[in-house]
């Protein structure tokens, strides 16, 4: 019985171990299945631990955040689906994170797999391609010649043949570097570029990457529609032979453009200019020609963790808690200062025209007399014209200023417009912060006088010069501010204008509308001009090539704070363009109602030669005709918007007029001109509340509009270049 009762157990215990294996078995799929569908949504295959995570973006644990939808602020990268939204936005939040990985090989891991870039997006010899250059002196130029002329060699796409860009004269970077989506998507950059440890056109290029970078209102990865790019430096090694410094600026583009998610086609290549530039320049294009003809992607690719946060990875995701959010800016400008230290060799301020710089010597060899390291003086032609007793500028005629006691000058040669009248040439640096070493204002002061006179010295053999006016010459009695670059742009405007001052030296201060803090903050001047040079914001764009994306608002704010400077003498300066703002007469009249200048002055532009920079002809200057046209013109379309405004006074003879606001004509004579004496008693009065009409003065007969003289002084003798036909 024992025996029989023993084998039974024996062989359901047999049943009931396998009935447990089963059971555990089941149980434990059922709980994988659970998992899985918890996480699936939230949790990519590869996402690090939360651990992980924090310690890569710098973020300390949060507990529990809220989820917060940016999709409507931030454009948003890759192409995941509207459900893909909803989905990642009701699941657990996700953090937007960049993630470092080294590539030491020629092509990516997402050109590799094959997976993420579409066959159209793979660099070939059938994708479009563009060689970017720029250049100071005309080697990379030469370098890019070359590279294009051999890439049209290779090219097989017929609809786009390869093209040949001069960054420096690109008047709009977005579209090529900020969404390239639109117009150069599968489009291959080669970028060829030089170092200088002084300031360049490039700056502004790196500057701008740097900026898009750190814009978070852009897609992390803008420049990931491309289908490659591939950067070639040339620098000097003898000059610059360590490593930090030698093509130091061709490493940063390098760099950026992978960080704005840019694939590398070909890795970095460098030339020395006076050794191997042009053997190196061959074997890269070798090398590209080779991997543009093979677009698929090698075995032995070489991916390696570092700290080198090159690229990111897929998770870029749209929901990120609010309180992250600042701390990934502030990650996110750290990497772009990251940039500097092994890249940037140049750890002090740069000067922004330094004495050894190629922009230096374009500048002295044009006439300017370059002052400390960022600030400029020169002749201009109606000084020379005023000491030959043959007339002085517009500015007698309409405001009492003798030119030969005028000094042109500027505290800033930089500028954050690249106008198409612009006489700089586009030699002269750009930007839209001040980056650059501040000299004092005394020094500038000092500098800007000694060079003023040093060439008013110069002038002593000229024939014609009347010897009571080369004496006078020597007190400067009045500064203009308006030479080239912007003024308002050099951080201590407000100490430099109050030494003029001092100095009984009147201030006539002209900006280009685009610094409306500068503006709001800036003191009193004799007379302060905004150049409003287009009347809406395509022609702006057209006539200005602002750099500032929001140059159109700050032109409109520069209006509202000049329209609450109502103790300020204040003009709008027009420039006129034929075939580019000529037509504007009642968009202007708007902009009138809105800044309410005490002055108008419209002039026709001056021609300064056709260049790669500068696009006006001849053809785009105005005849004097023309010029008083569209003044008749705008004049009415004041009156017709209920404005006390009318036409004051004319220089034909450098075709220009001054439309006035009703309060300065007087008993019926027009009271443009200044009482210099009386602006400077009252400024040292202490009386704060003066206005423009305290300091006035009859405008002379001869200058008014209509006026036989048309302007001209009697007592100056007209002359003209045009030798009397026999
Ligand atoms: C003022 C100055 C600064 C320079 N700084 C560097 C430098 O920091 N690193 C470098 O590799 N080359 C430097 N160079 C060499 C230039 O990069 C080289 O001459 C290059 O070919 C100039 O190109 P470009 O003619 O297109 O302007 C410098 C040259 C000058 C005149
Ligand atoms: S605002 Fe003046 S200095 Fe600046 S680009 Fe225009 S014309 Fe030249």
């Amino acid at each position: 019985m024992v025996g029989e009762i023993l084998e039974l157990w024996h062989s359901y215990r047999v049943y009931l171990l396998a009935l447990v294996v089963i059971i555990a078995v089941l149980f434990r799929r059922t709980e994988k299945n659970n998992n899985q569908t918890d996480e699936k949504p939230s949790v990519p295959a590869r996402a690090p631990s939360p651990a992980t995570r924090e310690k890569d973006v710098g973020l300390k644990p949060t507990a529990a955040p809220i989820p917060v939808d940016f999709t409507q602020l931030y454009s948003k990268s890759g192409s995941s689906t509207s459900s893909d939204e909803e989905s990642s936005t009701k699941a657990s939040p996700k953090k937007i994170r960049r993630v470092p990985k080294k590539f030491t090989g020629g092509v990516t891991a997402a050109i590799a797999s094959g997976k993420a870039v579409p066959t159209a997006l793979l660099p070939s010899v059938e994708s479009k391609i563009i060689v970017f250059f720029s250049t100071l002196t005309g080697s990379s130029e030469r370098y890019a010649q070359k590279v294009h002329k051999r890439i049209c060699q290779i090219s097989q796409n017929t609809v786009n043949p390869p093209e040949l860009v001069n960054l420096d004269y690109v008047e709009d970077l977005d579209p090529y570097f900020v969404s390239p989506k639109e117009k150069y998507a599968g489009t291959i950059y080669l970028l060829i570029v030089p170092s200088y440890e002084t300031e360049s056109p490039l700056d502004f290029f790196i500057e701008s990457l740097k900026e898009t970078y750190g814009d978070f209102r852009i897609d992390s990865r803008p420049l990931n529609p491309l289908a490659g790019f591939s950067v070639f430096g040339l620098g000097d090694k003898e000059g610059w032979p360590e490593e930090s410094k030698f093509c130091y600026q061709a490493r940063q583009v390098d760099k950026l453009l992978g960080k704005l998610g840019a694939r590398r086609v070909f890795p970095l290549g460098t030339g020395c200019i006076k050794t191997d530039g042009e053997a190196n320049l061959n074997e890269w294009l070798d090398h590209l020609e080779n991997t543009l003809n093979d677009p698929s992607p090698p075995e032995d690719i070489d991916i390696a963790d570092s700290d080198d946060e090159e690229e990111t990875d897929e998770i870029d995701e749209s929901v990120v808690d609010v309180e992250d959010m600042g701390k990934i800016i502030k990650k996110s400008k750290e990497d772009i200062a990251a940039c500097s230290p092994e890249d940037d060799p140049t750890t002090t301020t740069k000067q922004m025209v330094a004495k050894d710089s190629p922009t230096y010597k374009s500048l002295t060899k044009q006439g300017y007399t370059v002052v400390g390291s960022h600030s400029g003086v020169k002749i201009c032609r109606w000084t020379k014209s005023a000491l030959r007793g043959r007339g002085s500028c517009y500015k007698y005629s309409f405001y009492g200023i003798k030119s030969h006691l005028c000094m042109e000058a500027t505290p800033s040669l930089s500028c954050s417009n690249k106008c198409v009248f612009c006489w700089r040439h586009g030699t002269n640096p750009v930007g839209t912060t001040w980056r650059w070493q501040v000299d004092a204002p005394d020094v500038i002061l000092k500098g800007a006088l000694e060079g003023h006179y040093k060439k008013i010295k110069q002038l002593k053999g000229v024939p014609g010069v009347v010897a009571s006016r080369f004496a006078e010459a020597f007190t400067v009695r009045h500064c203009a501010l308006s030479l080239v670059g912007e003024p308002i742009f050099y951080p201590h405007i407000n100490e430099f204008v109050g030494m003029l001052h001092e100095r009984h030296i009147s201030s006539f201060l002209v900006c280009n509308a685009q610094h409306p803090a500068e503006l709001a903050a800036l003191k009193r001047v004799t007379q302060l001009y905004v150049s409003i040079d287009a009347s809406n914001k395509e022609s702006l764009k057209k006539v200005d090539r602002p750099l500032h994306r929001d140059f159109w608002e700050r032109m409109e704010k520069c209006l509202d704070i000049l329209r609450e400077k109502k103790l300020q003498r204040t003009v709008f300066r027009l420039t006129l363009v034929k075939d580019f703002n000529i037509d504007e007469h009642e968009g202007y009249a708007d902009l009138v109602v809105r800044g309410e200048p005490c002055f108008i002055e419209v002039k026709g532009v001056t021609y300064c030669g056709t260049s790669k920079s500068n696009p006006l002809t001849m053809q785009n200057v105005p005849f004097y005709e023309e010029v008083k046209a569209f003044v008749e013109n705008l004049n009415a379309s004041l009156a017709a918007r209920g404005l006390e405004y009318d036409i004051a006074a004319e220089h034909a003879h450098s075709c220009c007029i001054l439309i006035a606001q009703k309060r300065f004509k007087i008993d019926g004579v027009w009271h443009t001109a200044i009482n210099y004496d009386k602006f400077f008693s009252l400024l040292e009065s202490g009386d704060e509340t003066f206005t423009p009409m305290d300091y006035i003065a009859p405008t002379p007969q001869w200058a008014q509009y209509g006026s036989d003289e048309g302007g001209f002084n009697p007592d100056d003798t007209r002359f003209s270049r045009k030798k009397p036909v026999v």
